[in-house]
């Protein structure tokens, strides 16, 4: 598994803000607190760049990470990114920002320290281009967009 480091930036985390970690041995993502210095009103339909606290260097360029929406959050009430999926590049070195999006019909406040995201760390691969004929057959073939049914 790769072994990144997060920086710390707000002094809060860690201290009044935990600093954040996996919910649970099995969770893929590490919820993402927000670093805000007072509670953010977002009315529906509005978006707002949202600090971490933390700054990330991932370094290896065979991995990158996601920020994404936190299930429940997402579902029940609407705070999802801004940018649909947040692609935090290997060789970024900048605060970790979250895109907070309320797609909501009602008001939404975030408090600081509030778990609104969550980061993920996905292996990235390399496309090589090369000019083709054609590729050897497949069962799908070019289908798509719902060629196969739906029963
Ligand atoms: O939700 C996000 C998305 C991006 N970033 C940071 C990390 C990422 O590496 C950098 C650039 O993101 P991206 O390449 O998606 O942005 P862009 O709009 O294409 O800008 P750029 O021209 O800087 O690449 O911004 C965040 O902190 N949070």
């Amino acid at each position: 598994m790769i072994d990144i480091e997060l920086k710390v930036l707000d002094p809060r985390l860690g201290d009044s803000i935990p600093l954040p970690e996996p919910a649970t041995d099995g969770s893929a993502g590490m919820d993402l607190r927000a670093a805000v210095e007072a509670p953010l009103t977002l009315k529906p339909g509005e978006s707002v760049l949202v600090p971490t606290g933390m700054a990330i260097h991932i370094g290896d360029p065979g991995w990158c990470a996601l920020i994404v929406p936190r299930s429940g959050l997402g579902h029940k009430q609407g705070l999802v990114m801004g940018n649909l999926v947040g692609v935090i590049d290997a060789d970024y070195q900048g605060p970790l920002m979250i895109s907070a999006w309320n797609r909501g019909t009602a008001e939404l406040t975030i408090t600081p320290g509030d778990r609104i995201a969550q980061l993920l760390l996905v292996p990235v691969g390399r496309a090589r281009l090369r000019v083709v004929d054609g590729f050897s057959p497949s069962r799908r073939g070019e289908g798509g967009f719902g060629s196969t049914g739906v029963n």
